[in-house]
Formats: C-alpha cells, sequence, structure tokens
C-alpha cells in the first residue's frame, strides 16, 4: 500500500493511499481518517461511498466530519467510486456511466465485468486491508452514502448485515430500477434481464429480504434538490419500509439541495446514529 499524503487532522490524521487491488484488477484509491483515540487501540469504522462524479477525496474534503469522528473516536473511510484506466472503450464519455459512477456492484456484462468490481471491493477487499494497515474494528463497522452511494450503502448494508452494522444515507438513489440513473447503469453493468437488478435495488431488497435490517436506517433529503422527483423518489423506499416493517427515519429538509453544503449541515447527525449502534456493539 502505497502512502499518497498524511495530514494532521484535529488530534487525528487525514490520510490518501493507493493499492493494488485484486478485487478490481488495477490500482485503487481510498481516503482514510484516523481518529486521536485510534493512537491508543482500534476503532469503530465507517465506510462512505460517494456520488457520481466523486473521488475517494470529495467526501473528506467537503463534508467537515473530521471534528466530529475525533470526537467521538471513530474512523471515516472514502473508497473512490469507480475502477479508473479499465481503458473500456466509452468509459469516460457519460459522467453518470463508467468512471465515477459504479453503482458499487460487480458488473457481469463484458467489457464492464472484467474490471467493475466495486461491491467484492467494497464489502471484502477494503475492509481486509484496512484491518491489515489501520487500528480499525472491523467487527464494528457501519456505512453510509450520498446519492449513488446511498444506493450502494443501502443495498450492500441489506445484502451483508453482518459486515455492516450501521446505515444512513443522503439524498440516496433508492429506486434504481425505476429511475433514468439507474436504468442506464444496471442495464450497462448486468444486462437487460430486469430480474438481475432487484438484487440491487434498495426498495426491492427490503421487500424481499428474509429478515428486516437489524438496526434503525436513517436518510435525510433536501426538498430543494433538483434530482429528488426523477431520480431518488424517497416517498418509494418509505412505502417499501412501511409495508415491510422496517425501522427507518426519513427527514426532509425544506431549502437544501443535492450538494455538499446540505450533507455538512446534517453530517453529525450521522456520525452521531452510528456511534451509537457501533459503541453497543
Ligand atoms: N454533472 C454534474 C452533477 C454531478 C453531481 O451532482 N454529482 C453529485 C452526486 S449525484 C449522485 O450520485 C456529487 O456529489 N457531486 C460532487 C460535489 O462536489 O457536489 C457535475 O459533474 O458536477
Amino acid at each position: 500500500m502505497e502512502i499518497l499524503s498524511q495530514h494532521g487532522c484535529f488530534g487525528g490524521r487525514q490520510g490518501f493511499y493507493r493499492h493494488e487491488s485484486s478485487a478490481i484488477g488495477l490500482p485503487m484509491r481510498f481516503s482514510v481518517y484516523l481518529p486521536p483515540q485510534a493512537a491508543h487501540g482500534k476503532v469503530p469504522v465507517l465506510i462512505y461511498l460517494a456520488g457520481l462524479t466523486c473521488t475517494e477525496e470529495t467526501f473528506m474534503i467537503k463534508a467537515g466530519a473530521q471534528r466530529v469522528a475525533a470526537e467521538l473516536g471513530i474512523a471515516l473511510v472514502a473508497p473512490d467510486t469507480s475502477p479508473r484506466g479499465a481503458n473500456i472503450d466509452g468509459e469516460d464519455k457519460d459522467w453518470d456511466f463508467g468512471v465515477g459512477a459504479s453503482f458499487y456492484l460487480d458488473a457481469t456484462r463484458e467489457p464492464w465485468s472484467r474490471h467493475y468490481r466495486m461491491e467484492s471491493y467494497v464489502v471484502d477487499e477494503l475492509p481486509q486491508t484496512l484491518a491489515k494497515h489501520f487500528p480499525v474494528d472491523i467487527g464494528r463497522m457501519g456505512i453510509f452514502g450520498h446519492s449513488m452511494g446511498g444506493h450502494g450503502a443501502l443495498t450492500l448494508a441489506f445484502k451483508y448485515p453482518q459486515r455492516f452494522k450501521s446505515l444512513s444515507a443522503f439524498a440516496p438513489i433508492v429506486a434504481p430500477s425505476r429511475v433514468p440513473w439507474g436504468e442506464k447503469a444496471l442495464a450497462g453493468y448486468l444486462g437487460d434481464d430486469k430480474d438481475a437488478w432487484q438484487a440491487h435495488d434498495a426498495c426491492e431488497l427490503v421487500r424481499t429480504l428474509a429478515e428486516p435490517y437489524p438496526g434503525e436506517i436513517l436518510i435525510d433529503q433536501g426538498l430543494a434538490d433538483p434530482f429528488l422527483d426523477v431520480q431518488l423518489r424517497p416517498e418509494l423506499f418509505e412505502a417499501a419500509c412501511d409495508e415491510r416493517g422496517q425501522p427507518l427515519t426519513l427527514r426532509r429538509h425544506a431549502g437544501y439541495d443535492h450538494g455538499y453544503y446540505f450533507i455538512s449541515t446534517f453530517i453529525e447527525d450521522h456520525l452521531r446514529h452510528h456511534a451509537r449502534q457501533l459503541f453497543a456493539i
């Protein structure tokens, strides 16, 4: 693992790293914030999945999460949003598909299936890499994310609740099989068989899982978000959770859009939500 840069931050350390990923078959970048408590032993860890067009830097630079993470003693980790350098024809043509737009799944359709294996990366390889190189306790690991990353957090936590023991999202894409961003990504990465899409759709998963997710889910959504009615559709997830008996706190905020001013306003609530669950383990 290569250290790209490290910076003192609220008594802890903000770092940026690169490693050879076997799941992806290419080098991957990720960022880690270690709180001051990590100098004395392993700390719980929270994985953040960013949205379309973002990188491993976006959250660490823009969300303002480190101050409260330092107070609580939680490590923050943000992987990049897709493989880079796969050299697939047209991979950076669109901002909502390909580079920066992995949708955090394992593609099954060529040529994407060769490298776009972000589900395996986030669920298995990244936690193992963290456990090997950082003082983090992956037995106390939560997940959250924004927009495409909110979709990733919801679907991965539903599928791997033993891995991700706390869950929240900002303005998530909750029904990718029914909205334009999701339809484009699922068709591109998985093909046209819509049955295969259901395993990557939070609304479908919450209805069909053997057991509800074992924990409260927190979602914040801005009402001035330009993507709200066409791409995000939180009301569909609210109805699915209601139907399933899945505990959900969905907060709607007038005057907030889709950007990091919105995220930075509510980030403290999310960190405290995760801390309550991770420190109870
Ligand atoms: N094409 C635009 C808009 C892209 C955008 O809004 N990206 C969001 C995530 S959208 C869903 O996943 C984002 O987080 N952008 C980064 C930011 O700093 O706000 C563009 O290229 O900007």
